[in-house]
């Protein structure tokens, strides 16, 4: 039966890894980094990781039996560049480690486009460029992986000029297991931009701006933090599970009548209009470039806002509560 979704979702039958027939460099290993590249090792891809010298993930690599060579020289080795160290770093990499090593017909691929589509690398036009996204975290991305389940993840070509990109990139997803759950064909606009909305308006920064606002409350009113946190912290987590299983219908089948009447009546008082105009302000300084120029220029100067407000959240109250009662945990590791 055909599907109903108005864009092309791949799957395992529509992939061939052997496609990949030459050295992958896949660049980092961190989050995405080391998942993609020992994927792409287990299933048979030829790898080898690109780390700059000193890098404190080289001793992780090579004792997960992968090769390292410096970015340079990896990328020298390969025809296909998986660009996984931060995006912050990624024009200085390329400037002084990808773009002087490639030749006219490599592959230069990203797991999320926001160089690209901000215009901070701007490659030449002999070579493909490319993104496999995985929508997750990297480390389930092995994790999925190695327990024969899969990541979804985006597919996008910014640039075929072999003919070949979308071929090469369904083959990189197949090998990292994307496709075993489907691989959305979409932009890099559209990535990049429902990325950033996505992990700053709900999955990142709304979700705890929530749990702060709701465990706040509580203890504000009087409530134990202990119960505060297992009320908005620890129990969101049992609840998302619900949702991911079975959408928000699961969810609402498996909450009593009365959570689900409360829920239901009073969950638009909290997200409400002024939610929704924030929401929409926050799409538009994505869309317009206001946020990856706000990004830059923290970077440039040092990132005093980001580690203030790192510290800020570390010291948060719920912190130090949810790791206390997390240590009491009986299935906590033991230290
Ligand atoms: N984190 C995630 O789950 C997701 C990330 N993405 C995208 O994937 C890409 C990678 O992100 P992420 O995995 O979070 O990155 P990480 O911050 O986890 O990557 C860190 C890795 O990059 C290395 N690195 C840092 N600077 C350099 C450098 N100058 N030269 C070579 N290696 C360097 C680090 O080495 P060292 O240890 O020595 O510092 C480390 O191995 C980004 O484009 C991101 O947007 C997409 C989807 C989800
Ligand atoms: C939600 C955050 C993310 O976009 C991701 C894991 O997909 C990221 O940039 O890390
Ligand atoms: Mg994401
Ligand atoms: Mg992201």
């Amino acid at each position: 039966m055909e599907n109903e979704f108005t864009t092309e979702i791949y799957y395992d039958d529509d992939a061939d890894v052997s496609t990949l027939n030459d050295t992958v460099a896949v660049l980092g290993y961190g989050s995405q980094g080391h998942a993609h590249a020992q994927n792409l090792h287990d299933s048979g891809v030829d790898v080898v990781v690109g780390l700059h010298e000193g890098s404190s993930s080289r001793d992780a690599a090579e004792s997960d039996g992968l090769t390292v060579k410096t970015p340079a020289d990896a990328v020298a080795k390969a025809s296909y560049v998986s660009v996984l160290v931060p995006d912050t770093v990624q024009p200085t990499v390329y400037e002084n480690a990808i773009e002087p090593n490639l030749e006219a017909g490599d592959t230069l691929q990203f797991a999320h486009g926001l160089n690209i589509h901000y215009n901070q690398i701007q490659p030449s036009e002999d070579i493909n460029v490319t993104m496999v996204a995985p929508k997750s975290p990297g480390h389930l991305v092995r994790r999925n992986y190695n327990n024969d389940e899969g990541t979804p993840g985006l597919l996008a070509i910014y640039q075929d000029m072999t003919g070949e990109a979308t071929d090469e990139a369904l083959a990189y997803a197949k090998a990292i297991g994307c496709t075993r759950a489907g691989v959305i064909e979409t932009t890099f606009q559209e990535e990049v931009e429902s990325d950033l909305f996505g992990e700053q308006a709900v999955l990142c920064g709304g979700v705890t701006a929530l749990i702060k606002a709701g465990y706040e409350t509580l203890v504000d009113n009087g409530y134990s933090p202990e119960m505060a946190y297992f009320e908005c912290l620890n129990e969101m987590k049992l609840i998302v599970d619900l949702i991911y299983e079975d959408g928000l219908n699961g969810m609402w089948d498996s909450v009593s009548y009365t959570a689900e009447y409360g829920g239901m009546t009073r969950g638009d008082d909290i997200i409400d209009e002024k939610v929704r105009e924030n929401m929409e302000e926050t799409l538009e300084e994505i869309q317009n470039g206001e946020f990856a120029r706000e990004w830059i220029l923290e970077n440039q100067a040092g990132r005093p806002s980001y580690n203030q407000l790192r510290k800020a959240e570390k010291n948060h109250e719920i912190e130090e509560v949810g790791e206390q009662l997390r240590d009491l945990f009986s299935w906590a590791e033991e230290e």
